[in-house]
C-alpha cells in the first residue's frame, strides 16, 4: 500500500500476480481513498449524465469502471479531481478524495492526489523531453534539484522507461507514450489513479507488458475501460454504471458471470471468455 506519509508509490506486488482471485471486499475495512456520495449532474445544455452515485473505494484496491458508451463514466471521472463540479451548475452531492472534499477551495491538492491518465497519451506530453514532461507536475509542487531528480527517476522506473529519459516524447511508440503518461501522473504520487481505456490501441505485447506495470503499483485504482479481459484481470472489484446510475457493484469475476446484467448493460466478453458463467471454468490464459 502506498505509504500516505512519504507518498511513496511503491511496487508490492512481485511478477505479474495480478491479485484477480482476491475478493472483492477485501479492502472493505479500509480507509476510504474516495467518497462518492449522492452525485447529480447535468450538462449546460440539460443534458442529465448522472443521477445520485454512491461510491466508495478503499485505500490500495483496484476497481474496474465498467459500462455502455454514454452511461457516464467520464461524466464520473471528470469530478474526481474537479474538472466538472458538484458545487457549481447543476449538480449535487459530493465528493472526497481522502476525506478531502472536491472543491474550488482545494482543487490544487485534489489535483495532486487525483492522477488522471487520458485515453490520448498526446495530450498528456508537451515538453521537449520524456523527463521534462514527468518533472513537470512535480515541479509545480515546488520541488527543485536533487528531489525533482529522484522524483523523475521514481516513476520512469515504475513504468520501466528510465533509459528513455532523455529522448523527446514524440518519437516513442504510441504504447511507451502512454507509460511515460502514466508516468507523469505517478511523479505526483497519487492517492488516487485514474485510468481512461488504458489497453486501447496497444498491441498485445504492450497490453501486456502495461497490465504488469499496473499489476506492480501501489496505489488506488479506478480505471474505465471496456476491456473485460483486463478488468478481470487487474481490478478484483468492478462497478457498473449505465444510465447515470449504478447497476451493480461487486466482485468482477462474478459481475462478469451474470449474463442478465452483461446483456442488460451492453457488456460483452470476447470470444473464449463466454463461459465464465460456468462457475467451474477458468478463463483462458
Ligand atoms: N459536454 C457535454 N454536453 C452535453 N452532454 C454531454 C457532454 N458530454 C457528455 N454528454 C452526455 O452525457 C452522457 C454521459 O457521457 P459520458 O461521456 O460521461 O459517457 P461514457 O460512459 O464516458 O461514454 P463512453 O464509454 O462512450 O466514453 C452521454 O449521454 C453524453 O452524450
Amino acid at each position: 500500500m502506498a505509504d500516505t506519509e512519504t507518498g511513496a508509490v511503491v511496487g508490492a506486488a512481485t511478477g505479474t500476480d495480478t491479485g484477480a482471485d482476491t475478493g472483492a471486499g477485501t479492502h472493505a475495512g479500509a480507509p476510504a481513498s474516495l467518497e462518492v456520495e449522492g452525485l447529480a449532474f447535468a450538462y449546460p445544455d440539460g443534458h442529465q449524465a448522472l443521477f445520485g452515485v454512491d461510491l466508495r473505494i478503499g485505500r490500495g484496491e483496484r476497481v474496474a469502471l465498467l459500462g455502455p458508451n454514454g452511461a457516464g463514466k467520464t461524466t464520473l471521472v471528470l469530478h474526481l479531481n474537479g474538472i466538472l463540479s458538484a458545487d457549481t451548475g447543476t449538480g449535487r452531492g459530493s465528493v472526497r478524495v481522502a476525506g478531502l472534499p472536491v472543491a474550488k477551495a482545494n482543487l490544487q491538492e485534489i489535483r495532486r492526489r487525483v492522477g488522471i491518465v487520458f485515453q490520448d497519451p498526446d495530450d498528456q506530453l508537451f515538453m521537449p523531453t520524456v523527463r521534462e514532461d514527468v518533472a513537470f507536475g512535480p515541479a509545480n509542487l515546488g520541488l527543485r534539484g536533487a528531489e525533482l531528480d529522484a522524483r523523475v527517476d521514481e516513476a520512469l522506473a515504475l513504468v520501466g522507461m528510465a533509459e528513455f529519459a532523455d529522448r523527446p516524447p514524440h518519437h516513442l511508440s504510441f504504447g511507451q507514450r502512454r507509460r511515460v503518461a502514466v508516468a507523469t501522473v505517478l511523479a505526483m504520487r497519487p492517492e488516487i489513479l485514474v485510468l481512461d481505456e488504458p489497453s486501447s490501441n496497444l498491441d498485445p505485447a504492450g497490453r501486456r507488458e502495461l497490465a504488469e506495470i499496473l499489476a506492480r503499483l501501489d496505489v488506488t485504482v479506478l480505471m474505465v475501460t471496456h476491456d473485460l479481459p483486463y478488468a478481470l484481470e487487474l481490478c478484483p472489484r468492478a462497478v457498473v454504471l449505465s444510465g447515470g446510475v449504478i447497476a451493480a457493484d461487486g466482485a468482477t469475476r462474478e459481475l462478469l458471470a451474470d449474463r442478465e446484467l452483461m446483456d442488460a448493460h451492453r457488456l460483452e466478453l470476447p470470444y473464449g471468455f463466454a463461459r465464465l458463467d460456468c462457475g467451474t471454468c477458468a478463463p483462458p490464459g
